[in-house]
C-alpha cells in the first residue's frame, strides 16, 4: 500500500501542493489529471524519490519514505515526461546499459522478452530510427529492469500513434493484473484514463476536469 499523507510541496512562495493524501494499493491502476501547472510532475517526482516534500509523509507498505530510501527506491519505476535512452544506441545496447545499473540482474533473453512483451520487437535498430512509439516503449522497458512494484508514469503516451497507445495500455493492464504492480500516471487523454484506471485522482482547483469526469460517469478523488 502507498500512503501519502498531508503532503505539501512549495517552491519558494508558490505553493503547489497543499496537503494532499490518498492510498493506492498493488494491482491498483490510478490516474492523474488536472490542468497544466496543477502539480501532477512535481507530485511524481516527489513520489520517485527525485524531490523532497515540505511537509506531509510518504510510506510504502509500513516503510517511511524519508527513513528507508535506498530501499524504497528499489521497489519504484519511474518514467518521466522527458525521453531519457541513448539515441546513437540500438534498443538492444540500451537495456544491457540500464541493466548494468540495476540492482536486479537480467539475462539478454529476460531483457528482450521484457521488449517483446510490450510489442517492441526492434531490438538490433539504433533508438534514432525508431517512432515516437517505440522509443515511449523502450523507455518504460527500461524502467521495469528492476521489477518495481511501484510504476510512476507522466504523460506515457504523450504525442504517440493510436496503436501504440492501446499496447502500452494494454501491457499496463497485465503488470498490475499479473504482478499486481501499483500505476500512478498522469495523462491529459480523458479516453485513455477512463478506459485504463480504476480510479482517478483529480489536481488543482479548477472544475472542469473533475465535471468532465462526472459527466463520463466517474467520480474522481479532489486533492
Ligand atoms: N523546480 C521548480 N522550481 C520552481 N517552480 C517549479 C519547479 N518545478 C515546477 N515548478 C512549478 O510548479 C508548478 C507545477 O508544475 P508541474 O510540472 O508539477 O505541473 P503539471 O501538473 O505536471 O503540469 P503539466 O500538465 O503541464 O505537465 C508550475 O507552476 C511550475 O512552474
Amino acid at each position: 500500500m502507498l500512503n501519502v499523507s498531508s503532503l505539501s510541496k512549495s517552491y519558494g512562495n508558490n505553493k503547489i501542493l497543499n496537503s494532499v493524501s490518498f492510498t493506492i494499493s498493488p494491482g491498483e491502476i490510478v490516474g492523474l489529471v488536472g490542468e497544466n501547472g496543477a502539480g501532477k510532475s512535481t507530485l511524481l517526482k516527489i513520489l520517485a524519490t527525485l524531490s523532497k516534500p515540505t511537509d506531509g509523509t510518504i510510506s510504502l507498505h509500513a516503510n517511511m519514505f524519508d527513513e528507508n530510501i535506498k530501499k524504497i527506491r528499489r521497489k519504484i519505476g519511474f518514467v518521466p515526461q522527458e525521453i531519457a535512452i541513448w539515441e546513437e544506441f540500438t534498443v538492444q545496447e540500451n537495456m544491457v546499459f540500464f541493466e548494468k545499473l540495476s540492482t536486479v540482474k537480467k539475462t539478454h533473453d529476460e531483457l528482450q522478452q521484457l521488449c517483446l512483451d510490450m510489442k517492441l520487437d526492434k531490438w538490433k535498430e539504433p533508438v534514432k530510427r525508431l517512432s515516437g512509439g517505440m522509443k515511449r516503449k523502450l523507455n518504460l522497458a527500461i524502467s521495469l529492469i528492476h521489477d518495481p512494484e511501484v510504476l510512476l508514469l507522466d504523460e506515457p503516451t504523450v504525442g504517440i500513434d493510436l496503436k501504440s497507445k492501446n499496447e502500452i495500455s494494454a501491457y499496463l493492464q497485465k503488470l498490475a493484473k499479473e504482478k499486481n504492480t501499483l500505476i500512478l500516471f498522469t495523462s491529459h487523454d480523458m479516453d485513455e484514463i477512463m478506459n485504463l484506471c480504476d480510479r482517478i485522482l483529480c489536481m488543482g482547483t479548477d472544475p472542469f476536469y473533475s465535471n468532465l469526469l462526472i459527466e463520463a460517469g466517474n467520480e474522481p478523488i479532489l486533492l
